[in-house]
């Protein structure tokens, strides 16, 4: 089906220049501000072109900001590029912060505006897609982005959910870990079974044995009547346990046993009890190390990490930020029956340039707390608690020298997360040598790849 392009203008010389350049589409045209709501309503377009000249006053960004207001109150999706004219930066600033997608500056020229709405559709079917894909699949359907490095995660937890193969989810806190414990589990022929989460490091080490393996009635003062533990409540199902690296030595062997031999025995019991459940592993800290120091048994680790998943940080996949943002956004404007609807451009900056120490908890809670404060429609990086940092933030630019600066050291970032944060595999990668490596990460101050973080 051929995608509906609204063009708002009132000028039929311009109108006439858009529907020869713009052959791929359907395009359908409007010259004021209630032929464009008429049209809007009646093809729902997935993108806009919208001259902020419109008549009666052609002169003036007013009817255009009014129009591209009841747009976006009617359909909020819609990506409305605004079409000014020159040197109007002020009212292209100010369309955006209402919620359009993006600007374009008098005199039209079709290649440009072609590209733009390209853009524009990609992002509306994009996003469009992840709205379908949240809807029709609950298992991996809640894993929300569309990066190269989350969807090959998705599919690698997608092959083995069907199977009962220890799995070791490695990555950041916040990073999605018990997410997908949840899908692969939702994705399992266990489904309909308990799903049964514990986290090792909050409950102290003295309570841990018997919250695992339960304990009999009198194993211990307190112990008035036999309890099951979550082992056990999750017969047939999974379980998951959260942060292993901090099990306590003592226990790990029990761990161990229970996985080799699939029975326990509760405290103070002496009954086997058989169990059937598939285990899945999470943790923050580099067990390997732990291995190494001997804080972390070496054949309990090979027996829960049969296959391990590395969850990438929020901060490698730029991508997956304004889409987890802009869904987030919608959630809490619908929980918290608010007025914010979109992003300013400085906000957008700054949330890509932002770091994401805490990845997505980090973001629920900046988003929640953002669409309690925003003021009017468009949250702005201030009511994130961020703020755009002058140079981190990606520069809109022609100059050869920056673009060509920009690409190198995005395409090192990507390398060096290809190559699992090693050196000389990235410069491998990269078709440099180490020393070249190492001073282009000094050009371009890549202080995180420099200390290893
Ligand atoms: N891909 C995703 N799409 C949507 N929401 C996500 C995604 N990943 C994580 N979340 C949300 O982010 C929050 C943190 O996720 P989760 O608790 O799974 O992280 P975690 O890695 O287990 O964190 P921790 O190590 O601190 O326990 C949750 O509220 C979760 O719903």
């Amino acid at each position: 089906m051929t995608d509906t392009v609204l063009v708002v203008d009132d000028d039929l010389g311009i109108q006439k220049q858009l529907k020869w350049s713009l052959t791929d589409y359907d395009v359908v045209f409007a010259d004021d501000r209630s032929s464009a709501i008429a049209q809007l309503r009646r093809h729902e377009p997935k993108v806009v072109t919208l001259d902020l000249g419109l008549p009666p006053d052609p002169a003036n960004a007013s009817e255009g900001l009014m129009a591209l207001e009841e747009i976006i109150a009617l359909a909020p999706r819609t990506k409305v590029i605004v079409v000014t004219g020159n040197n109007d930066k002020e009212n292209a600033l100010r369309a955006i912060d209402l919620g359009a997608y993006d600007f374009y500056q008098k005199p039209i020229d079709s290649d440009t505006i072609k590209l733009l709405i390209n853009r524009a559709l990609n992002l509306a079917k994009l996003e469009q897609e992840n709205r379908v894909l949240a809807k029709t699949r609950p298992g991996m359907g809640r894993i929300i982005g569309n990066s190269d490095a989350i969807q090959a995660v998705v599919r690698k937890a997608e092959k083995i959910a069907g199977t009962d193969i220890s799995t070791l989810l490695l990555g950041e806190s916040g990073t999605g870990k018990e997410v997908f414990a949840r899908s692969i589990h939702e994705h399992s022929p266990r489904k309909d079974k308990p799903f049964v989460a514990i986290n090792c490091a909050s409950i102290p080490e003295n309570l841990l044995e018997s919250e695992l393996f339960g304990y009999e009635k009198g194993a211990f003062t307190g112990a008035n009547k036999t309890t099951l533990g979550k082992i056990e409540t999750a017969q047939g199902g999974t379980l998951f346990l959260d942060e292993i690296g901090d099990m306590p030595i003592g226990l790990q062997a029990k761990m161990l046993r229970f996985l080799q031999e699939r029975v326990i025995e509760r405290v103070g019991g002496r009954n086997e009890i058989p169990v059937d459940i598939r285990v899945i592993c999470a943790t923050h800290r580099d067990l390997q190390s732990m291995v190494a120091e001997e804080s972390f048994r070496e054949d309990l680790y090979y027996r829960i990490g049969e296959i391990p998943i590395h969850i990438p940080p929020l901060r490698d996949r730029d991508q997956d930020i304004i889409l987890l943002a802009r869904t987030f956004l919608n959630m809490y404007r619908e929980e918290f029956n608010a007025k914010a609807k979109s992003f300013s451009d400085s906000a957008v900056q700054a949330m890509l340039a932002h770091k994401w120490p805490g990845n997505i908890r980090e973001m629920q809670n900046k988003l929640k707390s953002a669409v309690i404060m925003a003021e009017g429609t468009v949250v702005q990086a201030d009511d994130l608690g961020l703020t755009a940092v002058a140079g981190n933030a990606e520069p809109e630019t022609l100059n050869l020298r920056e673009v060509r600066e920009l690409a190198e050291s995005r395409a090192i970032r990507k390398a060096y997360q290809n190559a699992g944060k090693n050196m000389s595999k990235t410069a491998e990668l990269l078709g440099v040598t180490r020393p070249t490596l190492y001073s282009l990460i000094d050009k371009y101050q890549m202080e995180d790849i420099k200390t290893g973080t």
